[in-house]
């Protein structure tokens, strides 16, 4: 089996000067899960690479760069899945880490529980010895201003919707395995203990060696109405091709609940698609040594691998 990598970084609006910062983000993050599959590692540690260099990007609302909640403080969700045995780790509400990924992973692998929330995940992260970081570390300068501005009398809740950027990944190795992995500060001004579609399984990802993996962006309540990630492999089973099962879960999620969103799909056999329903959605993957990427409906660079990392060390 030939191994294949998709990642996106968030569906919704991306503004112009964020756009290069993006690109780059989605591109190493590629590269980077890419390079685990080519050692011959697997699906699973891949997913949670690629996730994890996102998480550490400023660009993207996950990890350092996340959106705040109404009181000003950065409360993450995130999931790994196994499309092997269908073992899955989630943490939701997660506070002061930098790799919520990371926390989800131990979660599916050393415990019996496959969702630890807040308080919990909390002692759980320290048990682990995950280090715990002033929560100041992963705010940024943009996302204490959209916060402010959200607060503003005359702000446009629908507005501050449209601004999402959820990162994900999902990829199948040289022995065939998929694998899912999406990690989310959620939505700007959330209520304090919102848990959105990210941390549920199902709705924020779902990867099973039967059909393949998804891992979901977009408007979260929307997301877990028509359980987005679950419904995408459902149509691959019935015979749909990632990209037709895709559109077809997006645009039933439109009409049904009005929702907008991005997914990302691999199939076992390594068919993929990266589609959304919103105006943007950075995405990138890599499949024999060859990166596509973009971020516009329609965009799609093309790049030999080699020439991408040749670009990637001289600053892209
Ligand atoms: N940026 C996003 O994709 C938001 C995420 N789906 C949430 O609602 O928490």
């Amino acid at each position: 089996m030939r191994p294949v990598i998709v990642v996106h970084g968030g569906a919704g609006r991306i503004f112009k000067e964020r756009e290069e910062g993006c690109r780059a983000g989605v591109v190493r993050a590629a590269l980077q899960g890419y390079g685990v599959l080519k050692q011959g590692g697997s699906a699973l540690d891949a997913v949670e690479e690629a996730v994890r260099s996102m998480e550490d990007d400023p660009h993207f609302n996950a990890g350092c760069g996340s959106v705040l909640n109404e009181e000003g403080e950065v409360e993450m969700d995130a999931i790994i899945m196994d499309g092997k045995n269908l073992a899955s780790g989630a943490v939701s509400a997660v506070k002061r880490i930098a790799n919520p990924i990371k926390l989800a992973r131990l979660v599916m692998e050393k415990t019996k529980h496959m969702l630890l929330t807040d308080h919990g995940a909390r002692l759980f992260a320290q048990a682990m010895g995950v280090p715990e970081i002033p929560g100041e570390k992963l705010i940024t300068e943009r996302s204490r201003e959209r916060w402010k501005k959200n607060l503003e009398p005359d702000s446009n809740p629908v507005e501050f919707q449209k601004d999402l950027g959820t990162v994900g990944a999902v990829a199948v190795d040289s022995e065939g395995n998929v694998a899912c992995a999406t990690s989310t500060g959620g939505l700007s001004n959330k209520l304090v203990g919102r848990v959105g579609d990210t941390a549920c399984i199902g709705s924020g990802g779902y990867a099973d060696n039967s059909s393949g993996a998804t891992s979901t962006t977009g408007h979260g309540e929307s997301i877990m109405k028509v359980v987005l990630a679950r419904l995408i492999l459902y149509h691959m089973e019935q015979g749909m091709s990632p990209e037709m099962a895709a559109d077809t879960a997006l645009e039933y999620m439109k009409t049904r609940v009005g929702g907008l969103g991005g997914v990302i799909v691999v199939s076992s056999s390594g068919e993929w698609a990266a589609r959304f329903s919103t105006k943007q959605m950075s995405w990138a993957t890599v499949k024999d040594d060859e990166l596509h990427y973009g971020i516009y409906t329609g965009e799609r660079h093309t790049k030999s691998v080699d020439e991408a990392l040749a670009s990637e060390s001289e600053g892209f």
